[in-house]
């Protein structure tokens, strides 16, 4: 902690250009210096900031911004996308740097916000010859000014563009004595070199901090925030403060009060949607038409539990014929022996039962901003104009909540006790961030099924929960339902016996089924073409050289047409079927911890999803999974090739930039100190793959009620009016998994970063297309509070045409993509693109093998590629010959395989017979 200068308690200014980086910075600073940040964007009205009454009426002028940061002790100039020269890109920043002396903060700027202070005082800005987006490098310093006693100094950098200040180092490559690289130069006399960095030969040497050698202004260019700049970041922090705090000693600031600020909040915050609505929502949900007992709801948790034996979740589902009509399955993939492919992640299944004519609905559109509530037979019942949707949906789950009567008295426990099953699609997610959809969708943007009836099964303790939270007594359900059970394992386990080894899972690829058989073999692809999907790779490189993004992820939409059979036409049974018996086949070929089957309205969704978007406990505590490189095991890679290739500088700059954004957005809602990196970059082992995954998690403050840290089973539901301020409290505690879960909207390692520019230079890049369901997040809400969502990637979309009777033709769409680096190469990016495709494309291929795709001749280079690998000699044990290959052909190959242009026989490679 810095020493304190300052008599009372200071407060910074965090001015945001919209970086997906900005809460770590903030998070940073409060860990290293007591203070009140406030946090303010780059082009906000100075005036609808909480301002002292004086500054409140005047413009959005430069000189109400003055007023404005005159009322701090010091000011940030944080990181952001584009370039210091645009105006619109540091907005308020370049004000900072012609402050007058009797009206001057000091300042710390970091990355965009250096580039601005620099080239405020005479130096230039260039794009670097190789951006560096999430490397981490040794920064050469001299030890003074911000880096005071800083030993080695590690730090990532997220940049593509550098400040010149025409230094000798930088135009000759040289200098005449070492003390010069410390000199200010002649274009630039203000400005003295504090860091440079010489870790890539290419970029020269590259200007990693500077201060102003007579205003109180520092800054610098890398990340000090990053999880990857080591300890020494906070040094520069804290010894940044001991020197600016100096300077604001000596001002005498008109600071407003904090209970000040907190009614400007509370006056600015209309309270949205009324808490009425709200209730009578919540109450038309709980009880559909029927009319409310006079007494208050209470909604106890029915619960019965059995051993599940040898039942598959396919087993369950069908057994509730639920194949048939509108149903939500949520399954955690297994291996042949039927445990769990990942016990942290994929330990249980969750089985929503719709019930036909019962089970009522939440719509919302983005494109008119309309909600609507739907009765069990998909009517609406009220729909109205929102453009707070989440709030609608959270003040429905703070309702339930308080609801909540008795809980489940099992020893153990299932995260699902009923609530909402559904997803958000990306559109959904883009509202969050301020970017609208107008186009029209065929489909709702949020869709949520609240769920009375359900079954959970934990895969670990093979044991199957039966639950009901209806309003009205429904332990006759439970029991008949548990009996029903009951039978069905014991049934499964005679039809095993006398074999002793576990029954493998039936693979639908052997059952015969003609309508099946003839609507694979009607199926047809289109698939975006190789040279466009290329150019568009090399459109998003060119943005992130100019400074626009870090990270972009690419997406396309590619189709898969089938003849409908007659039969699907006449009976909406029949067409439901189908589509579950699809989407077993996609499990059997792409067994994935986040298996969802969903058909609801006229949509039906199958996933094969391998990642986690956010979990969160009934104690609120979350978990982020983002992933981000992947090596397939069937390429013939040995682990020690999968941890070579994953742990390239290119693998793990994407997955730190996902790292290091997914930080933001919880540090956003659980505050610093309470977002960790429980695991970063590690190498995990599944089944077919190998992948990198980092775990981000936030936990609720040491300072949290009470009633929150209490375990599930001691439990003390607090209806006490007495107690409403304290509940009001409460509620955000009790909401935080939720609203990180909203306020991390769109999924990060969909869209790249900063997250909004890049989320709008995808929209370009796309063509405006949307991604729809794809890129959307599917999962949970449950009603003792806790949630998680995956990412809807390798998953196949249908929605029913408007006369599904006369439709001669289905389309299945199959979004696929993956992050655009300045290190990529746009040709393997296309094969990526392709293998994730075909991954969930073979769901729909005949005889289960993929078929070789659209455009053979694109395919060729890998081939060609590969031939200059060694072959093992015939007869030779095959495996990888691991010392020639190069990694980018492995992961070429990979690629290739995965498409099935090339496969291997006891590992040795083979093109297509
Ligand atoms: C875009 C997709 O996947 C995303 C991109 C990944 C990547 O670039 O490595 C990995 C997992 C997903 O976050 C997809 O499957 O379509
Ligand atoms: N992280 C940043 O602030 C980046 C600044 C600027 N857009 C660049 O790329 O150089």
């Amino acid at each position: 902690m810095a020493p304190a200068l300052l008599t009372r308690r200071p407060r910074i200014l965090y001015l945001d250009a919209y970086d997906s980086f900005s809460n770590n910075i903030i998070a940073q600073v409060e860990q290293c210096i007591d203070a009140e940040i406030v946090k303010c964007y780059i082009d906000s009205d100075p005036d609808s900031w909480i301002v002292p009454e004086a500054a409140k009426a005047r413009a959005a002028t430069p000189a109400a911004f003055v007023e404005y940061a005159k009322t701090f002790d010091a000011v940030i100039a944080g990181p952001g996308p584009g370039s210091a020269a645009c105006d619109e890109d540091v907005g308020w920043m370049k004000v900072l740097w012609k402050l007058q002396d009797e009206d001057i903060v000091p300042v710390l700027s970091i990355c965009l916000g250096f580039q601005s202070m620099c080239l405020a005082f005479g130096a230039s800005i260039q794009k670097l010859t190789e951006p560096r987006h999430g490397i981490v490098s040794e920064i050469l310093n001299n030890g003074t000014s911000i880096f005071n006693g800083t030993k080695q100094l590690h730090a990532t950098q997220y940049h593509s563009l550098q400040v010149m200040l025409h230094h000798r180092i930088q135009t000759k490559k040289a200098v005449r004595y070492p003390a010069e690289l410390w000199e200010p130069t002649e274009t630039c006399p203000d400005l003295q070199p504090l860091a440079w960095d010489f870790g890539n030969r290419q970029n020269g040497a590259v200007l990693m901090a500077a201060r102003h050698i007579n205003k109180p202004f520092w800054g610098v260019q890398f990340h000090p925030e990053s999880i990857c700049t080591n300890d020494e970041g906070m040094r520069i922090i804290q010894n940044w403060w001991a020197e600016a705090s100096l300077e604001s000693r000596t001002r005498n600031l008109k600071t407003p009060s904090s209970t000040e600020i907190e009614q400007d909040i509370a006056e600015d915050a209309a309270p949205w949607p009324k808490d009425s609505l709200i209730e009578a929502l919540t109450m038309r949900l709980v009880h559909g038409d029927a009319i409310p007992s006079s007494r208050a709801t209470v909604l106890d948790v029915q619960c019965a539990t059995t051993g599940s034996g040898r039942l598959t979740v396919s087993d369950l589902v069908e057994l509730f014929d639920s194949p048939c009509g509108e149903t939500i399955v949520l399954e955690s993939g297994l291996h042949r022996d039927l445990r769990p492919m990942a016990t942290d992640t994929g330990r249980h299944s969750i089985i929503g039962l719709v019930a036909p004519g019962e089970t009522m609905r939440l719509h919302y559109y983005t494109n008119t901003q309309v909600m609507e509530l739907r009765d069990g037979n998909d009517e609406v019942l009220q729909k109205w104009h929102t453009q707070a949707p989440w709030q609608c949906i959270r003040g429905v789950m703070s309702h339930l909540k308080g609801m909540l009567g008795q809980k489940p008295q099992t020893s153990t426990w299932s995260p699902f006790w009923g609530g909402f099953m559904g997803y958000a699609s990306y559109e959904a997610g883009l509202e969050t961030i301020d970017i609208k959809s107008k186009e029209e969708a065929e489909y709702p943007d949020i869709c949520f099924a609240y769920i009375t009836r359900s079954i959970v099964v934990d895969h670990q303790l093979k044991k199957i929960y039966i639950q009901s939270i209806r309003s009205t007594d429904d332990r006759s359900w439970v029991n008949e339902t548990l009996d029903q059970l009951y039978d069905a394992v014991g049934r499964k386990s005679l039809e095993s016996t006398p074999n002793p080894t576990p029954l493998p899972r039936p693979n639908p690829f052997e059952q015969h089924d003609t309508t099946l058989s003839n609507y694979l073999a009607s199926c047809t692809r289109s698939v975006i073409d190789r040279d466009q999907y290329c150019a568009s790779v090399g459109s998003c490189q060119k943005h992130i050289a100019d400074g626009q993004s870090y990270e972009l992820c690419l997406t396309t939409t590619n189709k898969i047409r089938a003849r409908r059979p007659r039969i699907c036409r006449l009976s909406r049974t029949e067409d439901n079927e189908l589509s579950w018996k699809l989407y077993k086949r996609l499990t059997a070929r792409n067994t994935a911890p986040f298996s969802a089957y969903m058909r609801l309205h006229n949509m039906h969704v199958l996933s094969s999803s391998p990642e986690r978007y956010i979990s969160w406990n009934r104690q609120q505590a979350a978990q982020c999974r983002p992933i981000k490189g992947t090596v397939s095991k069937s390429s013939g890679a040995t682990a020690t090739d999968a941890h070579a290739i994953l742990s390239t500088p290119k693998e793990r700059a994407e997955n730190l930039m996902i790292v290091d954004l997914v930080r933001h957005q919880l540090h956003g809602v659980y505050g610093a100190g309470n977002v960790h990196v429980s695991q970063l970059m590690q190498v995990e082992e599944y089944e077919t793959v190998w992948q990198l995954v980092s775990v981000v998690e936030g936990s609720p403050s040491s300072s949290i009620s009470p009633r929150l840290q209490t375990s599930d089973d001691s439990w003390v539901d607090n209806k006490d009016p007495a107690a409403a301020s304290t509940l009001q409290n409460q509620d955000k505690e009790e909401m935080l998994g939720f609203d990180a879960f909203t306020q991390s909207l769109p999924a990060g390692s969909m869209t790249g970063a900063p997250k909004k520019r890049s989320c709008e230079l995808l929209r370009g890049l796309e063509n405006g297309e949307r991604r729809g369901i794809y890129s959307g997040v599917l999962g949970y809400l449950d009603i003792g509070g806790g949630g998680d969502f995956s990412v809807v990637i390798r998953t196949a979309v249908k929605i029913d045409a408007p006369n599904p009777a006369s439709a001669v033709e289905d389309v299945w769409s199959i979004g696929a993509g993956g992050a655009i680096t300045t290190l990529s190469n746009p040709q393997s990016e296309y094969d990526e693109m392709l293998a994730k495709f075909s991954s969930t494309a073979a769901a729909f291929e005949e005889n289960g093998e993929i078929e070789e795709v659209e455009k053979e001749t694109d395919l060729r280079g890998i081939w060609s590629r590969l031939m200059e690998v060694e072959e093992p000699e015939d007869g030779e044990d095959g495996g990888l010959p691991a010392a020639p290959l190069l990694l980018r052909t492995l992961q070429d190959f990979q690629a290739g395989l995965l498409a099935g242009v090339v496969r291997t026989t006891n590992g040795v490679i083979r093109g297509r017979e």
